[in-house]
């Protein structure tokens, strides 16, 4: 059936668009900067970066063309800035405070699929979110979740053994396992919850989010990104109202949200029910939501409707993200197996100390002191950064230092960018980490040697952990990235001691697909959504 277009909604569209190109108009003009053409008027380069063969593939082409700073269209023609500069980034995510707020686009899909949490907020919203949640975050805290991880690892473990007896060729869907095991490490740390992920294959919420990513946010369609555009331009208060377009991407977001809130609300209000003096002295996250609820300062407390996103993002922040980075963890070492054979080598040195001691399990310390596993999870985390982008605006006209200064359309020396109010910028987490002159001439290689000679002095001190910016920075940096290290420290280490990874023969096909995270899929066998096969094999005992 053809669809019939109103004169009134024609000339409505029409109106926008001179809206929103004058408003474009009206700032400083970005054209001393080099930059590519855009493919189209409408959707600029947005719909390119978002349908690119491999996630970073464009940013690594421009940064070769152009520098570390570079000019792009967005929507309706408007320019836009994307840079990987070092200062640049400092700048804008470190020492600018709430100055670069979220692109309301990708953060309005936050608020729909997470509800009103910490990821969403802006400002002094977020600063009493971040408030609420740091205690549940400090390095003592996180220790005490290495016995958690440990015991969920031996679940995957089990799990892997029963299907390569079952399975002739070996092969394991990694990254479906270790999604389920993430699930199920952060119910248990955050909420004292199991959401038994790995003990029931049809556990709903598991299945939901083991295919959202994949079928909402991954190559939309122009009309979808075009009209994500629009949302800016309705006012905040209402913003919400937008999960009522009939779009099934908008319905599955927020069926997802209803089905966590289903299960947060109870596991609220069943721990509510006990009590906050039982609590007392607790810094878990399910003790400091439950302070925040009953807090007499109206500054510190939380609603309702914060408290269970609050709960869904931690969910879905520490899930995906630390399953991902491991999955490509083995993909590396299933491609580098001497690598693989030292790691392997130095986790069983440090076990025979700890059964020297008399322990049964591996400490912090001892997982520390495997250099050589720490090296391929930071290579890992630098070469494969789950959260590749980060949508920004300039909230305030400011002007952007630039370390890496670049070549002016008129081949003059650009070491500054004035931006006006409401620039939209994207920062390149990919390219930052692939930058020659911070990570060295091999940075398109995955080596974790080179963090045993990297001379940390002369680099721009940005990224909370290793001057990486894969877990961002400064005031709405990752909160659970100490987490996430000594999760992938502690399972890694059980998974590497227990098997031996190797190719398959769609190694070569694995992409890094763009869908906001970065996700594994099988060129050719897209149908099989985000999909990392390894070989697995019991590692021959020494
Ligand atoms: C390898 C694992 C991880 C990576 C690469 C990662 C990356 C990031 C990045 C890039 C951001 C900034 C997002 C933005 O500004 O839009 C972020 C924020 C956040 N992450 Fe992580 N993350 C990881 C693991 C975790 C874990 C395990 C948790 C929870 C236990 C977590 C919880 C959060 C939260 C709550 C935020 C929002 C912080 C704020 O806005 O104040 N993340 N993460």
């Amino acid at each position: 059936m053809a669809y019939q277009v109103s004169p009134a909604a024609l000339l409505a569209l029409a109106a926008l668009v001179i809206v929103l190109v004058l408003r474009a108009s009206r700032r400083k003009s970005l054209k001393f900067l080099r930059g590519p053409d855009a493919p189209s008027r409408l959707l600029g380069n947005e719909h390119q970066l978002f349908h690119q063969s491999e996630t970073g593939y464009l940013d690594f082409q421009w940064m070769r063309e152009y520098g570390s700073t570079w000019r792009i269209r967005t929507f309706f023609g408007a320019e836009q800035i994307m840079t990987a500069d070092p200062k640049a980034l400092q700048h804008i995510l470190q020492k600018s405070s709430y100055n670069y707020p979220k692109r309301v686009d990708v953060n309005t899909l936050t608020l729909l699929q997470l509800g009103p949490g910490i990821l969403w907020a802006e400002g002094s919203m977020h600063q009493r979110h971040r408030k609420v949640m740091n205690p549940a975050f400090s390095a003592q805290q996180l220790r005490t979740f290495v016995p958690l991880f440990q015991r969920t690892a031996a679940k995957v473990i089990e799990h892997w053994k029963t299907q390569i007896a079952e399975k002739s060729d070996g092969v394991v869907l990694v990254n479906k396992w270790l999604a389920r095991g993430a699930l199920d490490i952060i119910g248990q740390a955050a909420f004292d919850y199991d959401f038994g992920a790995l003990d029931n294959m049809e556990n709903p919420l598991a299945k939901e989010y083991s295919t959202i990513i994949h079928d909402v946010l991954l190559y939309p369609t122009p009309f979808t990104m075009l009209y994500r555009s629009l949302w800016q331009y309705v006012p905040e208060s209402v913003r919400n109202l937008v999960k009522y377009t009939p779009m099934h991407s908008l319905r599955r977001m927020q069926k997802l949200n209803e089905m966590f809130k289903g299960v947060g609300r109870a596991l609220y209000y069943s721990n509510a029910a006990e009590g906050i003096a039982s609590r007392e002295g607790k810094r878990d996250v399910m003790s400091v939501l439950l302070k925040a609820n009953n807090s007499e300062n109206a500054r510190a407390r939380l609603g309702e409707e914060e408290l269970l996103a609050q709960m869904h993002h931690l969910t879905s922040a520490g899930q995906e993200t630390t399953s991902s980075t491991l999955s490509w963890m083995l993909f590396e070492l299933s491609k580098h197996p001497e690598y693989q054979a030292r790691i392997r080598q130095e986790i069983r040195a440090v076990r025979a100390l700890v059964v020297e001691r008399g322990d049964t399990e591996f400490t912090p310390e001892d997982l520390d002191s495997m250099k050589y596993t720490l090296a391929a999870i930071k290579e890992t985390l630098r070469f494969h950064p789950i959260a590749y982008h980060l949508w920004r605006y300039a909230g305030q006209d400011d002007v952007i230092p630039l370390s890496d200064p670049v070549t002016g359309a008129d081949g003059t020396v650009i070491s500054e960018i004035p931006v006006s109010a409401g620039q939209p910028i994207i920062i390149s987490i990919c390219g930052y980490n692939r930058l020659p002159h911070v990570w060295g001439d091999d940075a398109d290689q995955w080596n974790p040697e080179r963090f045993f000679q990297l001379d940390s002095e002369k680099q721009v001190k940005v990224g909370v952990y290793s001057n990486l910016m894969t877990f961002s920075a400064g005031v709405r940096g990752c909160i659970g990235w100490r987490f996430a290290l000594y999760q992938l420290q502690a399972v890694s280490a059980e998974l590497l001691e227990t098997f031996e990874f190797s190719p398959t023969d769609d190694t070569t096909r694995i992409k890094r697909a763009p869908a906001v995270v970065m996700l594994p899929i099988i060129e050719g066998k897209e149908e099989l959504g985000s999909a990392m096969p390894l070989r697995v094999s019991l590692a021959r005992v020494q």
